[in-house]
């Protein structure tokens, strides 16, 4: 069906990944296998925000999936700096879509999760309306009757912005160090498999939230609302390169399977994208490419609308039109 004999759809969001702006030149990816364009990520996330503006039906909202701002930028003072310069290029004002800012390793390496709470990254309500835990980066919203998106915290348990002194962080040790041995725990334990997913730039979703989260999938499924989760980490195998996965990734997978309203699991941190469409629950996971390692003469974002069967997702630039079919 092309765009004109299909009905107006229910309502629309944008999405965008890994922007990791830095005012620095541009470099490489750690196997210095793809070029990394930190400045120029500025632009793209100003090419995405004006075709958000621009468009006959505007996004209601923005998912900004995590990594807005690189970690060079913490060593050259530049954290709050670059964050100032993104959030502005997201725009802000009358008439300007609602972002929804996920947390990914870059912002832990800029902040403390102690800062990030309460900050401008942080979109959730307040703490008080049935979140997780007090400092546990996920909460659930409704755009539009009949639909929710969960914002779940990847790196709630992690070595990355817990105190070391915290409960979070001794589980991520433990966890960490029975399958890594490298003195450089950004260094992956094997060099192929699951298992490369054991290191230091990703994380796990605690006991807390895993509970949370299965509560609010229980609601939604007696409401029969289409959730669709998102997360910085994928958790999907078949949707990532094994060394971006979440720590359990299969304690996620086991909640959705066992729950009903799960349409779509969105995600970023494998910059060169992914998608698969899970064969027992027929959830679509997708892994967005990241703008960061997207060339200054393409794109790197997409705008979704949904309707009561599917959402239809157009891609610009790297990303690709996909429809998703509710399960
Ligand atoms: N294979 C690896 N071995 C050792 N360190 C690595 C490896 N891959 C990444 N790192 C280090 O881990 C950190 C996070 O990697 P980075 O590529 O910046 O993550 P992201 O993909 O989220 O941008 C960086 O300090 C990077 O140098």
């Amino acid at each position: 069906m092309d765009d004109r004999a299909r009905p107006t759809p229910l309502f629309t969001f944008g999405v965008i990944a890994d922007i990791q702006y830095a005012d620095i030149d541009d470099g490489y990816n750690y196997t210095r296998s793809r070029r990394r364009h930190y400045r120029s990520s500025l632009q793209l996330l100003g090419n995405a925000q004006r075709s958000w503006a621009d468009s006959a039906v505007k996004p209601d909202f923005i998912l900004q999936l995590g990594d807005i701002v690189d970690g060079f930028n913490k060593g050259h003072g530049a954290s709050e700096r670059a964050l100032d310069t993104v959030l502005g290029a997201f725009g802000s004002g009358p008439g300007a879509a609602a972002v929804h800012h996920v947390w990914g390793n870059h912002e832990l390496y800029n902040f403390r999760r102690s800062a990030l709470l309460g900050s401008r990254l942080d979109t959730a309500p307040p703490r008080a309306d049935g979140g997780p835990g007090a400092d546990i980066y996920a909460y659930r919203f409704s755009p539009f009757p009949g639909f929710a998106f969960v914002v779940l915290d990847a790196y709630d348990v992690s070595l990355l912005g817990r105190e070391e002194s915290s409960e979070q962080y001794r589980s991520a040790m433990e966890l960490i160090r029975q399958h890594n041995n490298n003195e450089d725990l950004n260094c992956p334990p094997e060099l192929y498999g699951l298992q490369r997913r054991f290191t230091m730039f990703n994380g796990g979703f605690g006991k807390e939230q895993l509970d949370w989260l299965d509560s609010v999938l229980s609601s939604a499924d007696e409401k029969r609302e289409r959730v669709t989760i998102v997360s910085h980490l994928p958790v999907h195998p078949s949707s990532t390169d094994p060394i971006c996965l979440a720590w359990n990734y299969d304690e996620l997978l086991a909640i959705i399977q066992s729950h009903s309203s799960v349409v779509c699991f969105m995600a970023g941190h494998d910059h060169e994208g992914g998608y698969c469409q899970d064969k027992e629950t027929g959830v679509h996971h997708l892994t967005l490419e990241g703008v960061i390692e997207t060339p200054p003469d393409s794109n790197a974002f997409g705008t979704v609308s949904v309707y009561e069967d599917r959402m239809v997702l157009k891609g610009s630039g790297r990303i690709a039109d996909r429809v998703f079919l509710f399960p």
